[in-house]
């Protein structure tokens, strides 16, 4: 029987199973059935999905982020704040500030430590891509997409479309408690339009510096928070004139708050926290 020890993190109830690739070895070719199994709650550990901590060329550490359906994603904010809080308690890295790759390009964390232990974190998740072509997504000409029509089973529906690295669609809601989360987001995850599937965001703007958020995230459905998801509806919202830019906005997730800037020099900046839960060994 094969085996590999793991860690199971959580930043505000996104859980996923962390396994150090610099001390473990598992054939790719198993990494996204072992991200199904190990994700199941009743015959695995449970979680969101899967994250290694793989070796980089080009940073102390690269994320690579596998869904609880086998999908691997290209960028996780929640995962990020763990994968930060990992490594520098376990001594991968010695500076508070460093580096991490992800399949969509470089971060940099900030780790705040109180007696030896990361609480929180900041990332600096860079410049989100606001191209039509980059989100990705099939329709109109314009170049963003942004408070545009959008049609399911014949009802009329306004989204914004950002891509932080990996897809979101944001809709805004009048009522945060009765959002379509569960009926609207399968939907809209695997509507053709676009081309990689989408995580799917539901905003209630409280004011110009807060908001509700709830998420159905592509690949694991309904999620506790989505750190990725969150930065994109900050966008979204300075983008629709709700927010404001270069400004702390709290955004208040199922599992807690992050507290997201979209800064003057174009960068979007998430700070939360990263929480270990415990450790184990996982046999296959
Ligand atoms: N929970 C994550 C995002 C995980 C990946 C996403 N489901 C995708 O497929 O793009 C986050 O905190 O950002």
């Amino acid at each position: 029987m094969n085996k590999f020890s793991f860690t199971k993190m959580h930043g505000l109830g996104n859980s996923y199973i962390y396994v150090n690739m610099f001390e473990e070895t598992i054939p790719e070719s198993l990494l996204s059935s072992l991200a199904v199994k190990v994700s199941n709650v009743n015959t695995g550990i449970g979680a969101d999905g899967m994250i290694l901590i793989c070796p980089s060329e080009v940073a102390p550490v690269k994320m690579r982020i596998f869904n609880s359906d086998g999908s691997e994603g290209k960028n996780c904010g929640n995962g990020l704040r763990c994968v930060a809080k990992y490594a520098y308690e376990h001594g991968m890295v010695k500076d508070r500030s460093f580096f991490i790759e992800t399949l969509s390009g470089l971060v940099k964390a900030e780790v705040t430590v109180e007696n030896g232990a990361v609480t929180n974190v900041t990332i600096d998740m860079g410049k989100p891509r606001l191209k039509r072509s980059e989100i990705p997504m099939i329709g109109l000409d314009a170049e963003r997409v942004v408070a545009e029509p959008f049609e399911v089973d014949g009802k009329q529906y306004e989204i914004t479309a950002v891509s932080m690295g990996n897809p979101h669609v944001i809709f805004y809601v009048d009522d945060i408690t009765t959002a379509p989360v569960t009926t609207l987001g399968p939907i809209v995850e695997k509507d053709e339009r676009f081309p990689e599937g989408v995580n799917v965001e539901f905003v209630e703007v409280v004011n110009d510096h807060e908001l509700h958020f709830r998420v159905w995230e592509r690949g694991s459905g309904v999620t506790q928070a989505c750190g990725t998801g969150a930065c994109a509806a900050v966008v979204a919202s300075v983008l629709n004139g709700k927010t404001a830019r270069n400004k702390e906005t709290v955004v208040h997730l199922a599992g807690g708050d992050l507290i997201i800037t979209w800064t003057d020099e174009g960068n979007v900046r998430m700070t939360g926290p990263a929480e270990t839960i415990c450790t184990g060994v996982y046999y296959y």
